[in-house]
């Protein structure tokens, strides 16, 4: 008889980089503390992750000058599986950098996954979450939630249409965005600070990541008018919890 002798099952971790200003969303405060439907936008990101059964723990990484997170989450050093450091940097490349060097540090090893969601994406769903690691754990690289381009694309120009941009085969990417912490620790040292997602600085090593689709409700908390959609999302039950758009080309 064979015996196969496997390796230790690779385990995932959830960062949440929390440190930006949200200086678009013109809040009174930085957007992931505003509040919606009862609790502030970040606590709802928290909860959903909270749910999410395959997640080893979740990390925040806060700026190193934050003073609202614990007024947000008061309960947060209670629960074992939702850890945070002071650690945000300038960019969220910085803040994410700084956060995989945290979980290295708590324990994780360079091969755990690490699903890096955006505290400002507080429609996310536990299932869209477990849909992800499922599509990307075989994988040798990883990959993101990302939601094909339905709209017509306009290059502007002064407040004008420049040109029409091809959309076939383009679309817009979401968080967690899924990748190996060894992997993701090099590709975001090597890109730099100018990255505005994990997957690029991936895709800059000559990988290339999945695209598992996502949903239009995952949308990130970006202007003004963004939170009294999403706090009119979050005050309904979800009717169709699974429901994803889109197929990969
Ligand atoms: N130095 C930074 C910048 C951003 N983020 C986080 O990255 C996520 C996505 O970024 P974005 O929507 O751009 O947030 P802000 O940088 O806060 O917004 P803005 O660009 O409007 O200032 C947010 O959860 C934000 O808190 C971070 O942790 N550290
Ligand atoms: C990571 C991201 O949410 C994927 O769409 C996005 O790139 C963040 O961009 P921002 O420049 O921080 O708003």
């Amino acid at each position: 008889m064979t015996t196969l002798v496997h390796g230790p099952v690779p385990r995932c971790y959830a960062l949440v980089p929390c440190a930006g200003t949200g200086s678009r969303a013109g809040a009174d405060r930085p957007k992931q503390y505003v509040p919606l439907a009862g609790r502030p936008l970040v606590a709802h990101t928290l909860a959903a992750l909270g749910r999410v059964p395959r997640l080893q723990a979740t990390l925040v990484v806060l700026s190193p000058d934050d003073t609202l997170f614990d007024a947000a989450l008061p309960n947060a050093g209670a629960e074992a599986r939702l850890w945070t450091a002071r650690r945000g940097g300038a960019t969220r490349a910085a803040t994410v950098t700084a956060g995989l060097e945290v979980l290295l540090e708590r324990g994780a090893a360079e091969d755990d996954w690490v699903l890096v969601h955006d505290a400002a994406r507080c429609l996310i769903r536990p299932e869209w979450v477990t849909q992800l690691i499922e599509a990307c754990e075989h994988d040798a690289v990883g990959g993101l939630l990302a939601l094909p381009v339905a709209d017509t694309l306009k290059q502007a120009e002064g407040g004008c249409v420049a040109a029409t941009v091809d959309r076939n085969g383009k679309w817009a990417a979401q968080t967690p965005q899924m990748f190996r912490i060894g992997l993701l620790r090099r590709a975001l040292r090597e890109a730099g600070d100018a990255v505005t997602d994990e997957s690029s600085a991936v895709e800059a090593l000559g990988l290339r990541p999945r695209l598992v689709p996502g949903s239009l409700e995952n949308f990130k908390l970006t202007w003004p008018g963004d939170f009294s959609l999403a706090e009119r999302l979050l005050m309904v039950p979800a009717s169709n919890p699974s429901s994803s758009q889109g197929s990969a080309t």
